[in-house]
């Protein structure tokens, strides 16, 4: 695991959304060759959906070639719902990128069979061979996706039951009615997170400093969905300084020191 330590959550956003630009710039993605980015929603991306529109309207990335999954959807939200994934996805994304909509793929939460729904994105994914990069965020409890705790650490995309700590951290998005927020989701699992070549989780403000011990500190636990990153070989949590507050002084400066030395190798 690689964990950037920086000082703001602009800073986050800045340090992803130039990762993911390089990424796809050294792959030179081509339409029979594209590159694959798997993409959350929530407050914490944001920064680098900004960032990564910024850097596209200076010419430095074209998203042309690019076919993203995302994470999850809510299930019963209407599609044009301000608060369904889709919209957050299309108005603080898709809809400011040269991006064509037949690479993108959400889930359908409104789909009539909604276990269909979730086999037929991991097959879609399988049909691409895998996902390149996966960016995420990672929940006050240490949920990745809507992976809530307790989930399997092998599971696959499927139907979810939010608890309610979740329900009510994302209440904030429904006027604060927690009436109003889904009680389903469809999530890709851990698994299919974990088949990624490579992800990337942005960990911001100290609200998530439990879910960062525990996934850098703690060990591999389904209580901390988030921790099965310890499994894959290519993780990266870029943070800020308020979300390292509950790891140990020596875990920060480690990675710290790890950076500078990478820093200098460049
Ligand atoms: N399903 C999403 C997760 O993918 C996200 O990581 C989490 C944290 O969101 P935020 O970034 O708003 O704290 O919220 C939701 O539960």
């Amino acid at each position: 695991m690689r964990l950037i330590p920086l000082k703001q959550a602009e800073q986050v956003g800045m340090w992803a959304a130039r990762y993911i630009v390089d990424r796809i710039n050294e792959f030179a993605p081509t339409v029979e060759r594209p590159f694959i980015l798997g993409l959350p929603t929530g407050g914490t991306p944001l920064a680098t959906y900004q960032q990564l529109i910024a850097l596209h309207q200076r010419g430095e990335v074209s998203f042309a070639n690019v076919v993203t999954f995302n994470m999850d959807e809510y299930v019963g939200l209407p599609e044009a719902h301000p608060q369904s994934y889709h919209s957050f996805m299309y108005n603080n994304f898709f809809n400011h990128i040269d991006i064509r909509r037949e690479n993108i793929h959400i889930l359908n939460g409104n789909a009539a069979d909604l276990i269909a729904e979730c086999n037929r994105y991991e097959e879609q994914i399988r049909h691409y061979g895998r996902i390149h990069l996966f960016l995420g965020g990672v929940g006050n409890d240490g949920h990745i996706a809507f992976n809530e705790p307790a989930s399997s650490l092998s599971s696959r995309t499927r139907i979810k039951t939010l608890t309610e700590d979740t329900r009510l951290a994302n209440a904030r998005f429904f006027d604060g009615d927690l009436q109003q927020v889904p009680k389903l989701a469809l999530t890709v699992g851990v698994g299919t997170l974990l088949d990624a070549e490579e992800i990337m989780i942005l960990v911001t403000g100290h609200a998530k400093a439990q879910a960062l011990q525990a996934a850098v500190e703690g060990s591999v636990n389904h209580l901390w969905t988030i921790s099965a990153l310890q499994l894959h070989p290519r993780s990266i949590m870029v943070c800020d300084e308020p979300s390292t507050m509950e790891l140990k002084v020596k875990t920060v400066r480690y990675f710290q020191e790890l950076e500078a030395e990478n820093i200098k190798r460049i």
